[in-house]
């Protein structure tokens, strides 16, 4: 009504409720392309929301605290999970801890914008218990083979330690069954045209 219309003033355009946004899990095997294809994302879709993880481990050359994680010591860590300030949090091949914060994502789904978080499988489980209504994706290689090509290619890893990740990439590929959709990497552009095409789809606002 124009008494209505007159008396409430529009919100701008970024404040019109655009309903809760659409919490998105990637995971998958090591190696799988996992980083290959965040990086493809955030350079070529900017729109897209990347929820930034904290972990305990030393950041890599190249790596920018804030940007690719936020790097914390372990007792800081630790403080955080007493706290209740990680959505989900696991200790990553027997190593390192990693935790999504839970702060960010619950304000960009508030705002009406999706968030994608790239864990692994522990966490992933965790979310399914927490916030059941997520799309869970998980990004397979073309084969076996492949992937282990891609680990020993990348070369980041001693033999020992890339045994290790190829035993929990076995589990881990043994549970894609547990996701809504699997995308498989065999071309970084077309495997994260797909993913974006998945969290896009029923948005038609995106
Ligand atoms: N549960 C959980 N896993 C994470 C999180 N952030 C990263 N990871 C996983 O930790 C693993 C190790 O990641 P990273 O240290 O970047 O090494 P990379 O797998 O060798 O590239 C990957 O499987 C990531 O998916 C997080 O916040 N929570
Ligand atoms: N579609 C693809 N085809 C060929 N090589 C790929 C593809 N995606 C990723 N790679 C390569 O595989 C290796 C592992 O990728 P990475 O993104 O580090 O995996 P993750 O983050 O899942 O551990 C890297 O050397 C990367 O360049």
């Amino acid at each position: 009504m124009a008494a209505d219309a007159t008396a409430a003033p529009q919100p701008p355009h970024e404040a019109i409720d655009r309903g809760r946004g659409r919490l998105i899990v990637l995971a998958g095997p090591t190696a799988v392309g996992k980083g290959t294809i965040a990086e493809y994302v955030r350079t070529h879709f900017p729109g897209v929301w990347f929820s930034v993880s904290m972990t305990t481990r030393r950041p890599r050359p190249g790596e920018v605290d804030g940007v690719h994680y936020h790097f914390v010591e372990d007792h800081e860590f630790d403080r955080l999970v007493e706290a209740g300030q990680f959505l989900e949090h696991a200790v990553v091949h027997g190593a390192a801890k990693y935790g999504t914060p839970r702060g960010p994502v619950e304000r960009i789904i508030s705002s009406g914008r999706d968030a994608l978080l790239e864990i692994d499988l522990q966490g992933a489980r965790q979310v399914r218990e927490t916030w059941p209504d997520a799309l869970f994706v998980f990004l397979a290689p073309p084969s076996w083979d492949e992937l282990v090509r891609r680990l020993v290619g990348r070369g980041t890893e001693g033999e020992a330690e890339r045994e290790r990740r190829l035993a929990t990439a076995r589990a881990e590929l043994a549970a894609q069954s547990e996701f809504d959709e699997v995308v498989v990497n065999d071309d970084v552009r077309r495997a994260s045209e797909e993913l974006v095409s998945l969290m896009r789809s029923g948005r038609a606002d995106r």
